[in-house]
Order: C-alpha cells, then structure tokens, then sequence
C-alpha cells in the first residue's frame, strides 16, 4: 500500500480554485493544447477532437461526437473512449488555473450507453485545490447540455513542472514540440503562473 489517500473529494483544508486573471473569457474556445493529442488534437487523425470552451468560474464545456472508430460493442461507444473525452475535459481545466497538471486519478460511472453518431456535451469544474492536488468533476449528457447524464467522473490532477514532458517524454515527439513555436507559446502561457 501506498498510503496515499484515494478519495476524490477536496479535503477539509482545501481552497476554492482562483480563476487566472488572463484566462480565456467565459465562451471563448480554448483550442488545442497539442495538435497531435488523442484527446483535442486537430492534426490527430485517430483521435476524438474534443472541442472545449471557458465557462464561468472555474469550469469548461466541450463537445465530442461519437464515429464509428469509436465503437467498443456494436453501435456503441467505448467506454475508454467516453473516459478519455472526459479526462481532456477535466484537463482543459488547466487553460482556466493556468497551471499545468497530469491526471493522478480518474473515476468513472457509465450510465448510460452512446450511441455512435451521439454529440457528447461534457461538462467540467475544479472543486477544490490543496496544494499541487486539483480536484474536479465532469458529466457528459447525451445530444444537447440538458440532455440525460451519459457518463460521470470525478479526478485527481497533480501540478507537474513543464520538466515533466521533457524529461519523460520521447525525444522526437518532445524536439518537434520545442521547435514550434505555437507549441511553445501555449506551454510558456502556463509558466507565467504567479
Ligand atoms: C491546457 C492543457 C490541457 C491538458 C489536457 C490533458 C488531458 C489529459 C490529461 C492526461 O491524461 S495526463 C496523462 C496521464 N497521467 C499521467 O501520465 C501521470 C503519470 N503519473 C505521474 O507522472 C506521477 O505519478 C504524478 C506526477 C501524478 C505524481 O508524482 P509526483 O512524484 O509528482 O507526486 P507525489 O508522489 O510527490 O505526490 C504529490 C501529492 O499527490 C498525491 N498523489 C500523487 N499521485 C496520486 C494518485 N495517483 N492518487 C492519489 N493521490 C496522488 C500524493 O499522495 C501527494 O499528496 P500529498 O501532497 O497530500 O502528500
């Protein structure tokens, strides 16, 4: 055993999340954090291109659609594939705290089945923030922001250094990704975190 503690709601002593002050305003599209990411990535052919935008507070929505390369049983989506549009929402939280953090920890209730051709519309807020242990929430409906609650989760981002991609990642992925200079302007925009 670890010890550490696997409870997915804020301790007592956790504060509430602070918007950054130069976050994007509620309604503006953040983009993609990486054009080859499974989750956002516009240049990733396999990928979901989950499109997120601000929301108040500390919260974002996005959009997802189901495609046949997501089928886990016929018809259906794979729940990894649901669990992963949930984790980039979550992640798309970052673009609000401007700090960068990797997922420690991610539950999820599947609900309901999607079917393929379903836009998915996620839902995500940080609930509390304990020193580099960020805290949220995310639920996805089917067809529409009112529509029936599909699949849930709740998460653990741990805060990580910039260090942390380079030191882990693969080089070439990593050496094309400091050559960019889009790349590097949106990493440099969560290093200016006070
Ligand atoms: C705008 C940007 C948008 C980005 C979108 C991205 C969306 C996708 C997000 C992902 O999927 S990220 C990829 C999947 N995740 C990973 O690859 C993370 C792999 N794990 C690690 O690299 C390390 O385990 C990790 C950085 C998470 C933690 O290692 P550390 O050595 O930095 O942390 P440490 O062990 O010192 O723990 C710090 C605190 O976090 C707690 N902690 C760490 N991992 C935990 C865990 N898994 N469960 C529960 N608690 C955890 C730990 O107990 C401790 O709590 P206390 O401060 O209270 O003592």
């Amino acid at each position: 055993m670890s010890g550490r503690t696997t409870a997915l709601t804020p301790p007592e002593d956790a504060v509430p999340p602070v918007r950054h002050p130069d976050a994007p305003a509620p309604g503006e599209p953040l983009g993609s954090h990486y054009d080859q990411c499974f989750g956002c990535g516009e240049e990733q052919p396999h990928g979901l291109r989950l499109a997120a935008t601000a929301g108040e507070g500390v919260s974002v929505t996005a959009t997802f659609t189901v495609r046949p390369a997501h089928q886990g049983a016929p018809g259906l989506a794979h729940g990894g594939v649901l669990a992963t549009a949930l984790d980039e929402t979550l992640g798309a939280l970052q673009w609000l705290l401007r700090v960068i953090a990797v997922t420690g920890r991610l539950e999820t209730d599947f609900v309901r089945p999607v079917p393929v051709g379903t836009e998915l519309h996620l839902e995500a807020r940080v609930t509390g923030v304990h020193g580099r242990k960020i805290y949220s929430t995310a639920t996805g409906r089917i067809g529409g922001p009112d529509g029936p609650v599909a699949v849930r989760a709740d998460a653990l981002f741990i805060e990580v250094a910039i260090d942390h991609f380079i030191d882990n990642g693969r080089p070439e992925e990593i050496n094309a990704a400091l050559a960019d200079p889009d790349q590097v302007r949106v990493a440099r925009a969560f290093e200016v975190n006070p």
